[in-house]
């Protein structure tokens, strides 16, 4: 047994012990191999760091990834601390999930992709809602990633006949009712307590791919439950992060099989975090005082060593050796997410696996292409790409006709990231919501191309000819090459 007392002598980078779920962890030789960087550990050294770690980590965490000589035993709570923990728990509750009842807003009110990101900045606190907003560096990319698709104009075909229009389509050979899906998130839990059950659940029902996430709040049986309790037969996808130890992905990779995920994406992009500093800025510490503000060792997640080191993750991985290793593992459909230029898309074909052009929603290296310009690269310099590969798209997607350009342009199937997570502050019902939105959308701006499924959208539906309110010169120096040159 330790006391919370003792607990909270060892708050350095050379002496960090945490609470969680009443347990306490020296996590000192931890640090440095921490997949989320020692930095946010460090905030919460010497206290009780429950809340956030059920916020970003599932159940199985502990057991899967850190040695049992760490853990030091339960905490106690002596009588002169429990005022203490009263006043803890309130404000951990207010770090995650708690809707204060005078911000609530009416799920009425909301119409749009939008008006979800709008009521989830005024519902949940900051540090939450900064954790899902947050863009690297001056957020260029993560702007950018949105009006890229206001670029991007149609050429409706008005003369055609439209009596029902269907979304139905395939995406990596695996039926859906319509084209787009929920990305791969951490931190589902912060929007609301049941996170990824929320999201697999309103994918059920609506028949739509959920690329459940492997920093998921939940572990890969819970969300399984969760879609059997819904729908026997819906397909999950799921997404990987190669960790330096290989087997525990492999584990895991193995483990997403035999439940049933149908696909799978290996995450390229993030072998280090981007330095996002929104989350810095509502994460500096305000709360308590320790003493330590001019401490430059317990300040190195920010100022001295301002990138989040990722050093848990394989960055040893070349083409050939990624896909070996995935091949040897499984033969279910393969995307490696993260792709921005057309050199990789192509790489991705001739090895075999699906290009998923992202940038991580702008989240890691500032200036990076928006997918929109990376369609457009392939379909340039390599258009083979379309044929041989399923091109998946994410990032800045907020309407059901950014949705469309992306399938005109040669998208197979189109994620959302923020736009979900934000849906789910309203539960399982907004991420329903979400989704109708979407599909009304989608189905109104195809009636009106002049489509009636999915595979009648092609290039000739797009044109880049001006901009809706300013030349794209004024908001950045890229110039979309003109429709006739992409023929
Ligand atoms: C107790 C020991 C801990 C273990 C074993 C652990 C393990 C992990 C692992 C394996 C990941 C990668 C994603 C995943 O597979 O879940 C991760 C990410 C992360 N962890 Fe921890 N963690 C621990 C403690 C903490 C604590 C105390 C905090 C916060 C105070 C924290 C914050 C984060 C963050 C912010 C990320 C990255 C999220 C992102 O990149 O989007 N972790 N952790
Ligand atoms: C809060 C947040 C957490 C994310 N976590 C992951 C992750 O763990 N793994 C991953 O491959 N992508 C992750 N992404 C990226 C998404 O899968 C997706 O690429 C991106 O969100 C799409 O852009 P959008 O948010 O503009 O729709 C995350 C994105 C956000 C916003």
């Amino acid at each position: 047994m330790v006391t919370k007392a003792e607990v909270s002598k060892h708050s350095s980078k050379t002496n960090c012990w945490v609470i969680i779920k009443g347990v306490v962890y020296d996590l000192t030789s931890f640090l440095d191999a921490h997949p989320g960087g020692s930095g946010i550990i460090l905030k919460y050294a010497g206290r009780d760091a429950t809340a956030v770690f059920e916020s970003l980590h599932s159940n199985d965490t502990i057991e899967k990834h850190l040695p049992p000589k760490f853990n030091l035993g339960p905490v106690t709570v002596s009588n002169e601390s429990q005022a203490e923990e009263k006043e803890t728990n309130g404000s951990a509750a207010a770090t995650t999930t708690s809707i204060p009842k005078t911000k609530r807003v009416s799920i009425k009110s909301i119409i749009n992709i939008r008006d979800f990101e709008l009521a989830a900045s005024q519902i949940l606190p900051a540090k939450s809602f900064a954790f899902f907003k947050a863009g690297a560096d001056d957020e260029l990319s993560a702007q950018w990633n949105r009006t890229s698709w206001q670029a991007v104009r149609f050429r409706p075909r008005v003369l055609a006949p439209i009596r029902q229009v269907s979304l139905k389509t395939t995406i990596l050979g695996t039926e859906f009712s319509c084209p787009f899906f929920i990305c791969p998130a951490g931190g589902a839990k912060l929007a609301h307590p049941t996170g990824e059950l929320s999201l697999t659940r309103a994918a059920a029902k609506h028949d739509i791919l959920h690329w459940v996430c492997n920093m998921a709040g939940y572990t890969q049986s819970e969300i399984s439950d969760a879609r059997n309790a819904e729908a026997k037969e819906q397909k999950l996808f799921w997404q990987i992060y190669a960790l330096s130890d290989l087997a525990v992905t492999e584990k895991e990779i193995r483990n997403a099989i035999k439940l049933g995920y149908k696909g799978l994406a290996l995450t390229a992009d993030a072998i280090r975090a981007g330095k996002r500093e929104r989350d810095v800025r509502t994460s500096l510490p305000d709360e308590v005082d320790d003493g330590h503000d001019d401490d430059e060792d317990d300040d190195d997640g920010f100022a001295n060593n301002p990138t989040v080191s990722r050093s848990n993750v394989w960055t040893d991985f070349d083409w050939v050796s990624a896909i070996r290793w995935l091949r040897g593992i499984t033969d279910l459909p393969i995307a490696i997410k993260g792709i921005q230029t057309w050199e990789d898309a192509a790489l991705c074909m001739h090895y075999g696996v699906h290009p998923w052009l992202s940038n991580h929603a702008g989240r890691q290296l500032d200036g990076a292409p928006s997918s929109v310009e990376t369609l457009i690269a392939i379909r340039k310099n390599c258009p083979l790409v379309f044929e041989k590969c399923e091109v998946i798209v994410d990032g800045g997607i907020t309407r059901g006709t950014d949705i469309v350009k992306a399938l005109a342009l040669g998208a197979k199937g189109v994620g959302l990231g923020r736009g979900f997570l934000y849906s789910l502050v309203f539960g399982e019902k907004g991420v329903s919501k979400a989704i109708r939105i979407l599909k009304h959308e989608v189905e109104t701006a195809m009636a009106l191309l002049g489509v009636t499924s999915i595979d009648q959208l092609s290039p000739p539906h797009i044109c880049f000819s001006g901009t809706p309110s300013a030349p794209l010169s004024h908001r950045c120096n890229f110039a979309f090459p003109t429709y006739d040159s992409l023929l």
